[in-house]
């Protein structure tokens, strides 16, 4: 029997590994989930998921794609996921989000593991980006928390949003001062707990601490701010990769002085997970809904049987964190395993996925803004 004729946006585009250059070192647990020979740290702790978003990382010896994720195609062939959009827009994303958002999927997802602190730093809000970035995006961002690694016998932690008592003034005052333990204390801090959503809105200050292993959604753009002028490892940050260009001045202006209480910074930004739907072999749960941002949405899939699914005039993206099985689509069949990510056009209408028996399917599905 002969396969039915498909284009690219009426299938699902299984994309290659895209790991960026960060200034914090990682990446050896992202390697052992991916089944990587030899698993490793290094300066390379960061897996981009569909992104059509180029790093900003300042490095002369780095491609000037840096970032972009390749989609496979047949044999060993590769294509950039941002030229299969750019070439038709609204076959891969919709009608509606090309609208909206243009030939952006207005949405990157990241996979990442951090053996180092990072630099405590901050990222624009829609108006600071549109005003000093000139950017239609600002990075609101949002973590699931996967696992992660003790370092030194310290437990992967979070630092996020200041404590009450932190002013601009005093903020400034341990910038100029670069005084890291007294910034590092204006912040509230947490352990990572594996299950756990939080939601960092721009102009939040934050660190994602040593050891955590996270899946991170967020807009499309690499704007960070850091206000460490030294990595937690000792390396100097280039003044560039500091202020973003915008010079140090300016930095204290993408902060939100916003002091809350422990209680209040949870209640805010910890998001509980909420069954949307449940059947025989299969649960849907919302990690992040439109109620919480405008931004995007994420789901996690839990499939051991079968879960049928639509697009819905909107593409998606999956991680599968666990397990194998199956996408059947048309009269086909793509094979998923631990790892594998996987771009769904909105031209693919329906599809369903399939877990293997013994080897239920653990996936996170996520969406651009509506
Ligand atoms: O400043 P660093 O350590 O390179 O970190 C930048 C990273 O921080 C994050 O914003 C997470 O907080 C990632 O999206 C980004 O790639």
């Amino acid at each position: 029997m002969t396969e039915k004729t498909l284009k690219l946006s009426e299938q699902p585009l299984k994309l290659e590994s895209t790991r960026v250059w960060r200034t914090y070192s990682g990446g050896k647990v992202l390697e052992e989930w991916q089944g990587r020979p030899d698993p490793q740290d290094g300066d390379r702790p960061e897996e981009w998921i569909a992104s059509v978003t180029r790093a900003r990382n300042n490095r002369s010896e780095a491609s000037p794609d840096e970032g972009l994720s390749e989609v496979s195609l047949a044999g060993d062939a590769t294509v950039l996921l941002k030229a299969l959009i750019d070439a038709d827009p609204e076959a891969f994303l919709g009608a509606e989000h090309v609208r909206r958002y243009g030939a952006n999927t207005a949405v990157l997802v990241k996979a990442l593991d951090s053996r180092s602190r990072l630099a405590i730093q901050v990222h624009p809000d829609r108006d600071f980006a549109r005003d000093v970035f000139h950017s239609a995006f600002g990075k609101t961002e949002a973590w699931y928390a996967l696992g992660g690694r003790e370092i030194g016998g310290e437990p992967p932690y979070l630092l996020f949003g200041f404590k009450p008592g932190v002013t601009r003034e005093k903020w400034r005052e341990l910038f100029e001062k670069q005084d890291i333990p007294g910034m590092v204390d204006c912040l509230h801090r947490i352990q990572l707990v594996p299950g756990e959503t939080l939601l960092i809105e721009g102009g939040v200050p934050h660190a994602i601490g040593s050891g955590c292993f996270l899946l991170e959604i967020q807009e499309p753009t690499d704007y960070t701010i850091r206000v460490e002028r030294t990595t937690p490892e000792g390396n100097p940050i280039p003044d560039e990769l500091c202020h973003q260009g915008i010079g140090f001045e300016k930095i204290f202006d993408c902060f939100h002085y916003e002091a809350l209480t422990l209680e209040e910074t949870l209640a805010r930004y910890r998001i509980p997970p909420v069954v949307l739907d449940e059947g025989d072999g299969f649960r849907v749960i919302e990690l992040i809904g439109a109620g919480h941002t405008d931004k995007f949405r994420l789901q996690r899939l839990e499939v051991g049987k079968a879960l049928d699914c639509r697009n819905d005039g909107q593409f998606s993206i999956l991680a599968v964190l666990a397990g194998s099985g199956r996408i059947r689509y048309s009269d086909r069949v793509m094979a998923l395993r631990q790892s594998q990510t996987v771009f769904l056009p909105a031209g693919l209408t329906v599809f369903r996925i399939e877990g293997d028996p013994g080897h239920p399917l653990e996936l996170v599905r996520c969406f651009p803004p509506r």
